[in-house]
């Protein structure tokens, strides 16, 4: 399980997302959900420590793994970023080959020789029904795939490390509607095996997928997450009203 607690951002001094606690289970879906810029993708990168990339960004506030600091659980952020995996909006693919893409990553971590690197990466691009299109062609540059087929190489890429976490920032909305649908099976497909934060402005696809979900909103021009809780008691049951009237379209 990997949780928040009282986790705040904020960037050059101007705090943008206020005491956030959530926590996300093996084998189960959490959506984070809310207008834009309330600080959802704040969130997601504190989580996997990318804010320390960030210039200016500071995060405070506890993130637990298995109800343990992070920090402890991982020695390194190299170690972190293997367990706790990242995809993007934009699929960002490195500009070599289908194989390499996948390689790289392994070999970075100091995983498998050469036999072993193929047979995962062969795993890995099966596991996100991607094998079958490319297998012919994986000494071909992946920038030459189409968006969805980028999109799926690199989440592809990120379990071919085996992470136990994939933290998702709106995977499929630079994809065009086919391919969004297949990510989202291909999401659906995997649930089991990993914890999956997701986030997404489609409440369609949030209801879908989530087991939970948990709504950003921006109060004083700071996010905070004004509530979160399984799925259809939030569509079905909210008694708050930001809530009641964002989940149901009418606001936001
Ligand atoms: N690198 C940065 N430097 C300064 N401010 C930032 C940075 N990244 C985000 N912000 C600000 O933090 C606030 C929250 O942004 P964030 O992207 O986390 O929100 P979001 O809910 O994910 O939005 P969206 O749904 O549009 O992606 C915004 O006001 C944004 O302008």
């Amino acid at each position: 399980m990997i949780s928040s607690e009282n986790l705040s951002v904020s960037y050059h001094g101007r705090t943008v997302l206020r005491n956030a606690s959530v926590a996300a289970n093996p084998g189960r879906v959490l959506a984070l959900v809310g207008p834009s810029g309330c600080g959802k993708s704040s969130f997601l990168a504190a989580l996997n420590r990318m804010t320390d990339l960030i210039p200016g960004a500071n995060v405070t506030g506890q993130i637990s793994f298995d109800g343990r600091p992070i920090d402890r659980v991982f020695s390194s952020r190299t170690e972190l970023r293997r367990q706790v995996g990242m995809i993007f909006q934009k699929p960002n693919p490195f500009a070599m080959s289908i194989r390499r893409n996948i390689e790289l990553a392994l070999r970075e971590h100091g995983l498998g020789n050469r036999d072993e690197l193929r047979q995962i990466t062969e795993r890995a691009l099966r596991d996100v029904s991607l094998w079958d299109e490319v297998q012919d062609r994986l000494d071909q540059s992946a920038l030459e795939l189409s968006g969805g087929q980028q999109q799926r190489l690199c989440i592809a890429r990120a379990i071919a490390l085996k992470p136990q976490v994939l933290l998702m920032d709106e995977p499929c909305s630079a994809l065009d509607p086919i391919a969004a649908e297949r990510v989202e099976q291909l999401i659906q497909s995997m649930r089991e095996h990993y914890t999956i934060i997701i986030v997404t402005h489609n409440l369609g696809q949030a209801r879908r997928l989530a087991d939970h979900v948990a709504v950003f909103w921006t109060r004083g021009g700071v996010g905070e997450i004004v509530e979160y809780g399984p799925t259809e008691a939030l569509f079905e049951a909210s008694s708050n009203e930001i809530v009641k009237s964002y989940l149901s379209g009418e606001r936001g």
